[in-house]
């Protein structure tokens, strides 16, 4: 059996069902590189859990996965425990089809996402969320502007995006950087999506005792003094129901 085990987004979000499949697997990897918590650690669930967790960067779970398939073939139980949900943001589905389509049982336990936790703060239309993006830094000088197209294409119908911001060799952009990029991204394409006045709501240290949710404009956000990462944030679309111009104010 192969187990994607999603943790939620801090101690006080672990369920009991998460907790039964990584105390009964054989062998337990602690996704490393897909997301991180204000919390939960190796050494947390090691001691929560009274075992042994292996640390699993990108290349255990992705290049190697023929290491995970080859403790399955010899009767080995696997769970591979994620920060949030398992299969949202994140490319483990990779790994359970390929397992899946080896003949194993694939169990998906879901955690709290950081997706659902920022809509649900947000007060934002549920329904109104188009498709998510991810900030990433540049690479090779060379900056990326998928999100900038994704804002303007979810922008024109109405849909609000949330962007996820890179988590580069355990280093997480922070919103302020994030923001100096969507306005890089303005300068190179110049249409006008992203302007001082664009209004965002900026997540900060999600299900943490010290988390913040506020909604900025893009000139207030520059000012901002953070707290300390993971951060997110949502674009809303101006196209936005009355209720939601409420719930906004709320957060400001
Ligand atoms: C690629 S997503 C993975 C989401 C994860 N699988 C989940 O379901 O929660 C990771 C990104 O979400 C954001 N994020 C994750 N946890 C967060 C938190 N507790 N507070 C704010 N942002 C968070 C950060 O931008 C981080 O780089």
């Amino acid at each position: 059996m192969l187990y994607f085990i999603g943790l939620g987004l801090a101690k006080k979000f672990l369920t009991q069902a998460s907790i039964e499949a990584m105390r009964k697997v054989d062998v337990l990897y602690l996704d490393a590189y897909t997301s991180l918590s204000c919390d939960i650690n190796k050494e947390y669930l090691e001691k929560l859990l009274g075992r042994q967790i292996i640390l699993a960067d990108r290349s255990t779970l992705e290049n190697n996965s023929k290491n995970i398939i080859k403790l399955l073939k010899e009767g080995k139980s696997v769970g591979i425990a994620t920060i949030g949900d398992p299969m949202i943001a994140t490319t483990h589905v990779s790994l359970a089809t390929e397992a899946k389509n080896k003949g194993y049982n694939v169990i998906i336990i879901p955690g709290i996402s950081v997706h659902c936790y920022i809509i649900s703060k947000s007060m934002l239309s549920s329904y109104k969320f188009g498709r998510s993006v991810t900030v990433v830094y540049p690479y090779d000088k060379i900056l990326d502007t998928t999100p900038y197209e994704v804002i303007k294409d979810n922008s024109s119908r109405g849909l609000h995006t949330i962007l996820y911001l890179d988590l580069k060799e355990g280093k997480p952009m922070s919103a302020k950087d994030a923001i100096s990029l969507l306005l890089q991204m303005e300068e190179i394409k110049k249409e006008g999506i992203i302007t001082p006045n664009t209004q965002i709501i900026i997540g900060q240290r999600l299900g943490c005792e010290d988390e913040e949710v506020k909604a900025l404009t893009i000139s207030e956000a520059l000012e901002y003094k953070y707290k300390d990462t993971p951060h997110i944030i949502i674009v809303p679309s101006k196209n936005l129901h009355y209720m939601e111009v409420e719930a906004l104010k709320c957060l400001h």
